[in-house]
């Protein structure tokens, strides 16, 4: 294990006391799904939520069958820091969502191409379970070497129960969440938000 403490996004918020809570437990990065989702914002939402953010945590807006030009305009709206690209991707979107001043998150399926876990010149890989947000867990240890060296969040599945043995197995830089920290599909529960981050920051 690695004695740097772990990166922590946790993601689908839509709430102002989900996204306090997540600050003040340490959350490094706070996520506002944009796409068709159970827990999709509108941009003029996640912008009134990432102005409760403070500076030094990051504000991601997450996308997946979205076309650049439709991300671009999104994540502007929404005023966030990072876009987080799900789905089939290349490295040119990479390229021109960096060009317009977002970092980058590129979320690739833990059983996708060899090669599609190549470095892109993101700022953060995430490798997530086959359906994004599906609270599927995998083998967190089955990437471990593909992904070795590189700068990556393990995500699916995740909880406040297991996200320090997922850690360990991965050797990941850090950890994302939304369903594991959800009492109903869509809906947070605070408290789990504050255990989640909390014992991955314990890690
Ligand atoms: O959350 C969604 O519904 C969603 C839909 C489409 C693309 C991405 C989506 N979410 C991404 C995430 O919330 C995280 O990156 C991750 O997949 C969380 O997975 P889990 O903790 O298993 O819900």
């Amino acid at each position: 294990m690695s004695d740097r403490v772990p990166f922590v996004k946790v993601c689908g918020l839509s709430t102002a006391n989900d996204v306090q809570v997540a600050v003040q437990h340490g959350a490094d990065a706070i996520g506002f799904v944009l796409t068709t989702s159970a827990r999709e914002v509108s941009p003029q939402q996640a912008a009134q939520l990432a102005a409760l953010v403070p500076e030094g945590v990051a504000t991601v807006a997450v996308f997946h069958t979205e076309d650049l030009p439709t991300v671009l305009e999104r994540a502007s709206a929404a005023k966030v820091g990072w876009v987080q690209l799900h789905g089939k991707r290349t490295a040119d979107d990479v390229k021109l969502a960096k060009d317009a001043g977002f970092k980058v998150i590129r979320a690739v399926r833990r059983d996708a191409n060899p090669e599609d876990f190549a470095d892109w010149c993101e700022d953060l890989l995430l490798i997530d379970a086959s359906v994004p947000g599906s609270g599927k867990s995998w083998d967190y240890a089955a990437v471990r070497e593909l992904a070795a060296g590189r700068q990556w969040l393990v995500a699916g599945g995740l909880t406040p129960q297991n996200v320090v043995e997922a850690l360990e197995l991965s050797a990941a830089t850090g950890a994302d969440v939304s369903s594991g920290v959800e009492c109903s599909r869509g809906v947070k529960d605070p408290a789990l938000i504050a255990q989640f981050v909390d014992a991955a920051k314990g890690a």
